[in-house]
């Protein structure tokens, strides 16, 4: 686990950019730079799931490896490559999140996502808890920014909307706040890497 100062989190200002990482891109890292700025984030950490629960399991590559590539990209100063959802136990964002606030009292979570999750976020478990417990940062992503702003999650959560600057700033009694956050979108996706490194064989189609 990298982000191993437990009891030095005062105050710190944390996004979770959670993710299969298979492999880590240039995309990612955008996400994590914009994220950091727009939000005035002290760090990012690149949460390397140990399995999407709505991910197939065939062609994901190890933990490990995905781990590796996230470390690539990371600093490991302000962007930080982790395991922690396996030393957590975690799989599912809702036991994660709980489990990080408890271990991270003091810490200011916010969760960083792409616009295409926000599109699949109604199908995650307990996903309305999640964002009524921690803030949700989106980004632009090619394809899925105007769906996921006409979805059912954005819908859903329309009146905790704020522009980014508000988005940490107000109290998250009774319920947090989620923004999109204004950045150019970024084409890397790992879908399109793991084909173009098969010769177009993995029979994987990614698109809105
Ligand atoms: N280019 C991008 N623009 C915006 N968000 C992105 C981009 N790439 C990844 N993300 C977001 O980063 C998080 C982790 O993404 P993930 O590791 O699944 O990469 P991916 O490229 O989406 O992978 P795959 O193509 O295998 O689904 C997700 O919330 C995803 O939406
Ligand atoms: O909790 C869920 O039900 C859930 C369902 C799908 C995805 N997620 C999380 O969404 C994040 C992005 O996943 P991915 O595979 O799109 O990079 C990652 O942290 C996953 O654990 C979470």
């Amino acid at each position: 686990m990298t982000p191993g100062r437990f009891g030095d989190e005062r105050r710190r200002r944390i996004g979770l950019l959670g993710g299969s990482f298979n492999p880590a891109h240039e995309g990612h890292l955008h996400v994590a730079r914009m994220a950091l700025r727009a939000l005035k984030l002290d760090e990012v950490w690149l949460l390397v799931s140990p399995g999407n629960p709505l991910k197939p399991v065939a062609g994901m590559a190890p933990l490990t490896e995905r781990l590796a590539s996230a470390r690539r990209i990371a600093d490991g100063r302000r962007i930080i490559a982790t395991d922690i959802e396996r030393l957590l136990g975690t799989r599912f964002t809702a036991d994660t999140v709980a489990a990080l606030r408890r271990h991270f009292r003091c810490a200011r979570f916010v969760f960083v996502i792409g616009a295409d999750n926000l599109v699949q976020l109604p199908r995650w478990k307990q996903w309305r808890d999640i964002a009524r417990h921690v803030a949700l940062a989106v980004l632009p992503r090619p394809g899925w920014t105007r769906p996921a702003l006409a979805g059912r999650a954005a819908h859903v959560l329309q009146r905790h909307r704020r522009a980014p600057g508000g988005l940490l700033t107000e109290s998250f009694a009774p319920h947090a706040a989620w923004c999109l956050v204004p950045a150019r979108e970024h084409a890397a996706s790992a879908t399109a890497i793991r084909q173009a490194r098969s010769g177009g064989a993995t029979g994987e189609r990614r698109g809105p």
